[in-house]
């Protein structure tokens, strides 16, 4: 297949469910705060693997605006319940309007205002089905690691901007937040406890499951 034809299929894989008026609401949000949502593509692929995966005990780092906490939500069992992170406070309130114009019950959603550094360590060691990692860059492998503890055997981690805007591909771009991608898609690759898949959707999604 060629670049272009490549590229136009990607471009329609995004738009599969775009539609969403929670979307453009949130993109308001979002233009205010300057923090970047996931895209309609990275959503759906979100709601179906919480779907696929039954996760009933879900975190996610990087809570921003909320969008990717509604897609993880909305495929999510009945029960389940989100533990998002995000070190702005007013971030954790966009979430919170987005989360309430979503339908989204306030019992379904532990929102948390600080570090995941810090947070992070708090939680159980192996309660939960699926940790979401959608910070910053530099960090990813300590969170990933901490993501690990937390997941039990069948859990699910999903890191978005895998591929750092287009970046990890190119051999010349040594900037830090490329490198740490990198160094995540390795060490995910050689950790034997992982089954692992780098998908092109939205900036990249590193998916693995915890054997
Ligand atoms: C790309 S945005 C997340 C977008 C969100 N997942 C969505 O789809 O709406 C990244 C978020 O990570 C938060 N963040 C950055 N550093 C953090 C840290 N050390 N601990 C927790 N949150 C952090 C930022 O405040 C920002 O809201």
């Amino acid at each position: 297949m060629s670049q272009t034809a490549k590229h136009s299929s990607w471009a329609y894989s995004e738009d599969h469910d775009s539609q969403d008026p929670l979307f453009a609401a949130a993109r308001v949000r979002e233009a205010h705060l300057g923090s970047q949502q996931v895209s309609a593509g990275t959503a759906s692929a979100l709601s179906v693997l919480a779907a696929a995966s039954q996760a009933r005990a879900l975190v996610e780092i990087g809570t921003g605006v909320g969008i990717s906490g509604v897609a993880l939500l909305r495929g999510a069992p009945q029960a389940a319940v989100l533990t998002s992170i995000d070190s702005e406070a007013d971030h954790t309130s966009a979430a919170a309007e987005t989360f309430r114009a979503a339908g989204v019950a306030a019992s379904k959603t532990r929102l948390i205002t600080g570090g995941a550094d810090q947070v992070l360590p708090r939680l159980t060691a192996g309660g939960y089905d699926l940790v979401f990692i959608n910070s910053e860059a530099q960090q990813v492998g300590a969170y990933a690691d901490e993501g690990l503890r937390l997941l039990r055997a069948g859990g699910l981690l999903v890191v978005n901007d895998a591929l750092d805007s287009d970046r990890v591909p190119k051999p010349a771009v040594r900037e830090a937040s490329t490198q740490a991608m990198r160094a995540l898609e390795r060490s995910v690759l050689e950790d034997d406890r992982l089954v692992s898949a780098l998908l092109p959707t939205g900036t990249g999604l590193l998916v693995a499951v915890r054997r």
